[in-house]
C-alpha cells in the first residue's frame, strides 16, 4: 500500500519565502467587512476553485481545527502559497495552537507555522483553559514572529453562551496586546454555542448586550456559518460586518448579500457594484 508523506508538524523544514501580496492591505482595514473561510480539508482542485471564484471577496482562509498537520506536505504548502499569492491571510485553526499549549510545544508551533508560510494565527481557548497572562503572551509571541494575530472569545462546549461583560474585558485586553480582531466562537456548526441557540437562531438579547457593553463592534468578527446568521448580522451591522467560518462554497453567495445582490439584503446591501463590473458581465 502506498504510504503518504504527511505534512511534518511541527518539524516541517521547508521555508517558503514568498510573502503575501501587499495589494489587499488597504482593503483589509477594519472599516471594510472581512470574510474568513473555514477550510476543513479541501483538496487541490477544490481549493483552486475557491481561489478562482472567491479570492477577491475573501480575506483569510483558516485550515480548521487541527487539520493542518494531517495534509501531505506538498499539498499543504501548495494551499498556503496559493492563498498568499492572491493576497489572502492563511492560518491554522485555533485548536492547533491550543494543542501546542497543552503539549507544551508552543515554540515549535510558532517556528513551524512560520516555516510553512502561514501568515496569521488564532489564539483561542475554546477547549483548554488559558490564563490572561498566557493569552497575552501567545498574542505577543505571534506578533514577534511577524504573524497577524486574531483571537477568539468563547468556549466550544455545547450550550456555552456569550457573556457580554467577559467578552468586553477579554476583547479589550486582546486588542491592547496587539490582536487585529476578536472572533466570536460559533464553531463550524453555528449551533448551540456563542450567540446561537440549538436551531442556529441568534439570541437577540445576547447580541444586544454585546453591542451595548462593547460598542466597538468593528473590531469583532462573528463566526456565522449559517445563512440565517449571516443575514441577521448583515441586517444588524451592514455590509461591512466581519464574518467568519464561512463555508468555501458560500463565499460568493455571502458577497452577494454584502452587495445587495440577493433578495435577503436587496434593500440595504451597499458594497459597491461598479458600473464597469456590470458592463463586463453583460
Ligand atoms: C472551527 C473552529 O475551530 P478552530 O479555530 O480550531 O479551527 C472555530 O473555533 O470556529
Ligand atoms: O471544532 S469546531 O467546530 O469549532
Amino acid at each position: 500500500m502506498k504510504s503518504f508523506q504527511r505534512a511534518a508538524w511541527p518539524n516541517q523544514l521547508h521555508d517558503p519565502s514568498e510573502q503575501r501580496s501587499p495589494k489587499c492591505e488597504a482593503d483589509r482595514s477594519t472599516e471594510r467587512g472581512q470574510t474568513m473561510i473555514i477550510d476543513k480539508g479541501l483538496g487541490r482542485h477544490a481549493f483552486d476553485d475557491l481561489i478562482e471564484t472567491s479570492a477577491d471577496f475573501v480575506d483569510c482562509i483558516k485550515l480548521g481545527f487541527g487539520t493542518a498537520p494531517l495534509y501531505k506536505t506538498d499539498l499543504l504548502l501548495y494551499k498556503i502559497e496559493l492563498a498568499k499569492r492572491h493576497g489572502l491571510h492563511v492560518m491554522p485553526g485555533g485548536t492547533l495552537l491550543e494543542t501546542a499549549v497543552s503539549q507544551d510545544i508552543v515554540p515549535l508551533f510558532f517556528e513551524t507555522a512560520c516555516r510553512l508560510g502561514f501568515t496569521a494565527i488564532e489564539v483561542s481557548d475554546g477547549t483548554i483553559e488559558l490564563s490572561r497572562a498566557k493569552r497575552t503572551e501567545l498574542i505577543q509571541e505571534g506578533l514577534r514572529h511577524g504573524l497577524r494575530v486574531v483571537t477568539e472569545y468563547g468556549k466550544k462546549l455545547s450550550g456555552s453562551l456569550v457573556d457580554a461583560s467577559e467578552l468586553a474585558v477579554t476583547a479589550d485586553s486582546d486588542l491592547e496586546a496587539g490582536a487585529s480582531l476578536v472572533t466570536i466562537e460559533a464553531r463550524e456548526s453555528g449551533v448551540g454555542v456563542g450567540l446561537f441557540d440549538n436551531q442556529g437562531d441568534c439570541r437577540q438579547d445576547a447580541l444586544e448586550s454585546v453591542c451595548r457593553i462593547f460598542p466597538e463592534t468593528h473590531m469583532l468578527m462573528w463566526e456565522a456559518p449559517l445563512k440565517q446568521q449571516q443575514v441577521l448580522l448583515l441586517q444588524k451591522f451592514g455590509p461591512n460586518v466581519h464574518l467568519g467560518n464561512i463555508q468555501p462554497g458560500e463565499a460568493l453567495a455571502l458577497e452577494t448579500m454584502r452587495r445587495g445582490l440577493r433578495s435577503d439584503t436587496f434593500k440595504f446591501g451597499v458594497r459597491e457594484l461598479s458600473a464597469e463590473a456590470l458592463h463586463y458581465m453583460i
